[in-house]
């Protein structure tokens, strides 16, 4: 029997879900380029290019320091990794392709984890 949903069970089951679909991205066999943050020293041009950078060791911190405020600001900001690369990558290129693939896994997987 479904319970009458508040605010803070939205929330927590949002932040339960949060942490099964990061927990999946950072598994993933084409996570690597996504890691961790983008070192702006070490690619040229990126820090020009990119005005909002993001990662998943960043998605990580955020989730930790409990600055979710639900499932919605989640996958923006999962969204966000994959824009990111889209836009500095090309799509024929192994960084372009791995976001490609991480994208069409992630919007999979939280449909699937829709109430
Ligand atoms: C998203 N993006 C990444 C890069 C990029 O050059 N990234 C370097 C990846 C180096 N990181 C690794 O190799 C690694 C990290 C963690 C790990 F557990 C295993 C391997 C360039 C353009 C871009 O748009």
């Amino acid at each position: 029997v479904k319970k009458a949903k508040t605010a803070k069970d939205s929330n927590t089951h949002g932040l339960t879900k949060c942490r099964v679909l990061l927990a999946e991205l950072e598994a993933h066999p084409d996570a690597w380029p996504f890691l961790t943050p983008v070192n702006q020293k070490a690619v040229p041009g990126y820090r020009k290019v990119i005005k909002k950078p993001m990662d998943l060791s960043t998605i990580r911190e955020k989730l930790t320091n409990n600055q979710y405020l639900n499932l919605e600001t989640f996958i923006a900001d999962v969204n966000l990794i994959f824009d990111n690369c889209e836009k500095f990558n090309e799509d024929d290129s192994e960084i372009g392709r791995g976001g490609h693939s991480m994208r069409r896994f992630f919007d999979k997987r939280w449909t699937e984890l829709l109430d």
